[in-house]
């Protein structure tokens, strides 16, 4: 995910590459990587100068930040603002562990920061400025399209789009695999999909007309769409899309009270 970030942060106009400084634990050989492909500052963790940096961005594992957390706790500066983006770890969690009043910001982007499409949301810890949280929006629209939530809506927002894209790629794959039983080779079956996928989304993006309207002028009446839909319902397409949905916002939801249990036998 931090690749992602970091691809969409330097493929927009709104940052120069020079501002952006990357580190990770041991990892020399993926820092050198980072820093030829994207032209940034990869250092190791011990000559990283934390005063200097207006932002730092968690970007580890759930069950690796709070080790994160307690590394940054002396070096954190008061008015530099901490993002994380670990599912399902809340604000006040992060908070616990950081200076008091630390202002922490909680972000959800997906993988299509990678080419600054990501849908992104952002919920503002409670000590976190106007200034702040406009700065931090101006930053994730580096990458895609920013969303302030209120913290309670991250899971959900987590279940759409933080998990979002697999559920599009593994529509995609069965798509693909009936053309290809269906005759076509790999990479036209492939290429019809993405297409159709590509041309509805830009459909739902320039007509701005709403997706049941859209659907409704595909589908003749006794035709072949009509026939296509009424097997997707008979197989329970859209009750497994909100499934998706809401088993993954439900592991976010569980993610932080395993936290919380944490916490409560230290
Ligand atoms: N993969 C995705 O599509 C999305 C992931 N996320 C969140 O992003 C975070 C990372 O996920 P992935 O990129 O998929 O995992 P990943 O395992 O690919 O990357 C995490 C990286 O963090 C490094 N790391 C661990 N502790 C560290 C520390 N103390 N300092 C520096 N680096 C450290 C690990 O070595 C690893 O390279 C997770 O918290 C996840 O919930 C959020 C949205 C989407
Ligand atoms: O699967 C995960 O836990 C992460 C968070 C959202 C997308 N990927």
């Amino acid at each position: 995910m931090a690749e992602g970030m970091i691809a969409g942060m330097c493929g927009s106009d709104s940052l120069q590459n020079e501002q952006i400084f990357v580190t990770n634990r041991s990892n020399a050989a993926r820092l050198r990587e980072l820093q030829e492909r994207y032209g940034l500052t990869a250092i190791s963790q011990s000559d990283v100068d934390w005063h200097g940096m207006d932002v730092i961005i968690l970007a580890m594992k759930p069950k690796d930040l709070t080790a994160a957390l307690i590394e940054l706790q002396d070096k954190v500066q008061e008015q530099q603002v901490l993002i994380s983006v670990a599912a399902g770890i809340q604000n006040e969690q992060i908070e616990h562990y950081l200076p008091k009043n630390q202002p922490v910001v909680r972000i959800m982007p997906n993988t299509s920061s990678t080419i600054g499409e990501s849908a992104t949301a952002i919920a503002p810890g409670k000590h976190v400025s106007a200034e702040q949280l406009n700065m931090v929006t101006e930053l994730v629209a580096a990458f895609g399209k920013a969303f302030v939530i209120k913290e309670d809506q991250m899971d959900v927002f987590t279940g759409m789009a933080g998990s979002g894209p697999a559920y599009f790629y593994k529509l995609m794959e069965h798509f693909t695999e009936t053309g290809v039983a269906a005759g076509f080779d790999q990479d036209t079956a492939s290429q019809i999909g993405i297409q159709t996928m590509l041309g509805a989304a830009r459909m739902l993006v320039e007509t701005k007309e709403d997706p049941a309207c859209l659907r409704k002028k595909v589908t003749s009446p006794n035709g072949t769409t009509a026939a296509g839909l009424e097997a997707l319902n008979d197989a329970g397409a859209g009750e497994a899309m909100t499934k998706a949905i809401l088993s993954a916002a439900e592991r976010s939801n569980e993610i932080s009270e395993d936290l919380k249990k944490q916490l409560l036998t230290r």
